[in-house]
């Protein structure tokens, strides 16, 4: 894992955060549901040729928007070149960034800790940006069991899971409201790229 504090400037930040906005209106966020119909504590949407999705029938990278029923739109070039460069710095000089999944938590949001195994190629690294209030990443091991540790996640921090990190156990507590100006109405987001093939 490599955990890269305060990498991105003020302006990169403000960027990154004006091209989410700009997906947002063709893309809503929306609030996933597990198969068992409860929906997931944040929102979320995806930019790339596939985006990850979650509902009745599970979860899985879907080429449309599951609200519009639209393909999403393509990742911004300073998105997928940013991501590029990060997983040089961990190795992986043919990275494709495939699909960019953006959450947003609000105030009472959690993401219960999980694997990220949805994705056909489950070697190439995992790019996380995360922009607004401090997120509480909650980082573990190979196994549900194995003991978590706290990493804030703060605006302009990047954080790779790469290598063995790759498939281990994280969440997000929850967020520390007011930690940042970013976002007008607060809150965090959090992008991640990935190569899902
Ligand atoms: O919000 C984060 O920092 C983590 C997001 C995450 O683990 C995921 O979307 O799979
Ligand atoms: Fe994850």
């Amino acid at each position: 894992m490599l955990h890269l504090q305060q990498y991105l400037s003020e302006s990169q930040q403000q960027e990154i955060l004006q091209h989410c906005r700009e997906i947002g209106k063709k893309s809503p966020l929306f609030s996933p549901t597990m198969k068992n119909g409860s929906p997931f504590n944040y929102q979320m949407t995806n930019c790339g040729k596939v985006g990850w999705i979650s509902d009745q029938n599970g979860y899985r990278y879907d080429e449309k928007h599951p609200v519009t029923n639209k393909p999403w739109q393509p990742i911004p070039g300073v998105i997928r070149n940013l991501a590029k460069s990060l997983a040089a710095e961990v190795g992986d000089y043919n990275y494709k960034p495939e699909t960019c999944l953006i959450n947003y938590y609000t105030q009472s949001s959690k993401l219960g800790l999980h694997q990220d195994n949805t994705e056909v190629n489950q070697k190439s690294p995992i790019i996380s940006i995360s922009l607004g209030d401090d997120g509480i990443f909650l980082i573990g091991g190979k196994r549900r069991k194995d003991p978590t540790k706290e990493i804030i996640l703060k605006s302009g921090d990047i954080l790779i899971l790469h290598g063995e990190s790759r498939m281990f156990y994280h969440g997000i507590k929850g967020i520390i409201h007011g930690t940042s100006n970013l976002l007008k109405s607060g809150g965090r987001l959090n992008l991640t790229i990935r190569q899902v093939y």
